[in-house]
């Protein structure tokens, strides 16, 4: 079996990255981490991405809401601000990674045809300035949509992707796309009002008005987020820097004793959106040994998110570049 090359990405993504920014100066700041994270996958020149992500009721709705989907097709809604059009996605591959995944005795939906959302397009657009400079599949991992399966199954989903990617012989990004704290304006199915239940059971392809109407909820909501005005919960600092610790530290099984509801309350509905990290930091674990780094680590209140950039590469390269 070859092995392949690998390197990781995890990235906060945000919707108001544009529309409701933070002091110029943090702005400039994230702006250099990016360009340095593109710089690094640039120079790595990867031939396959494997990208997980979260979707927000763009495209995947309660009518059948799966815990994992990959696809070996998917365009962009192109919400707030993100880049159309399709990803390209290798759909031989696409369908290997499924059989691999369900011959690991974890259950993945496939899709033929999927829509995707910023959650799976800024980092793509944010680490290549494209969503087709290079093949990539997705990974959707339900991490906005309750109820979740448990964070040990995400770990195994994580480890069979990895155990794919180390057999393919290729340079492989591996990306996790989301988190950290945080809860933005998703709307809850539990208790909804009629209307809005109808929305997240069925809301695919939205008019145009109705899709401004929601961008605009948010925004609004990034306006006033972590002020008395603002009910959500706030960003918390320290579940932030203890959950990058815990992946950089390298016993991913820690992720097994997660309490979802207890990280909801204290950290944000939206937090389980690192359930993306978790997926990635395991299947760089399932290729091979690891050195993980803090990339940058900041809570914008403005764009509703414990911002945070986290890389890893295999132990041996890191000593490499350490030597
Ligand atoms: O658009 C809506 O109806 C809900 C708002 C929404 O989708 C917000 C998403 C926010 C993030 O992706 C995030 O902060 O991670
Ligand atoms: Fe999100």
């Amino acid at each position: 079996m070859s092995t392949s090359t690998v390197k990781l990405k995890c990235l906060s993504h945000t919707p108001l990255r544009g529309l409701n920014d933070p002091a110029p100066g943090v702005v400039a700041e994230v702006d250099a981490v990016i360009a340095a994270a593109r710089a690094e996958v640039e120079a790595f020149d990867p031939e396959l991405i494997v990208v997980f992500a979260p979707d927000h009721y763009n495209g995947l709705f309660y009518d059948l809401m799966p815990p994992f989907v990959i696809a070996t097709a998917a365009e962009s809604v192109a919400d707030y601000k993100t880049l159309p059009g399709p990803l390209s996605i290798p759909d031989d591959l696409a369908l290997d990674l499924v059989r691999h995944v369900l011959d690991s005795d974890i259950d993945v939906a496939l899709s033929h045809r999927l829509q995707v959302d910023h959650g799976c397009t800024q980092i793509l657009e944010e680490m290549t300035g494209s969503l087709t400079r290079y093949p990539v599949i997705p990974v959707i991992i339900n991490s906005v949509a309750p109820p979740f399966c448990p964070y040990r199954r995400v770990r195994l989903l994580g480890e069979a992707v990895g155990r794919f990617i180390a057999g393919l012989g290729k340079r492989v990004l591996i990306l996790g796309s989301g988190g950290l704290s945080h809860e933005p304006p998703v709307p809850v199915f539990s208790g909804a009002k009629p209307e809005i239940a109808e929305f997240l059971i069925s809301g695919r392809n939205p008019t145009p008005e109705a899709r401004a109407a929601r961008q605009a909820r948010t925004l609004a909501t990034g306006q006033i987020f972590g002020t008395p005005a603002c009910d959500l919960t706030p960003l918390n600092e320290e579940w932030d820097h203890a959950f990058m610790d815990l992946l950089i530290g390298k016993d991913l099984s820690k992720v097994d004793d997660f309490e979802i509801d207890v990280i909801s309350k204290t950290a944000g509905r939206s937090t389980h959106e690192v359930r993306t990290w978790v997926a990635a930091f395991a299947a760089m674990a399932a290729v091979g040994a690891y050195e993980g780094r803090r990339d940058y680590y900041r809570p914008v209140n403005e764009w509703i998110a414990g911002y945070g950039v986290v890389s890893a590469e295999p132990a041996s390269a890191a000593h490499r570049v350490a030597a």
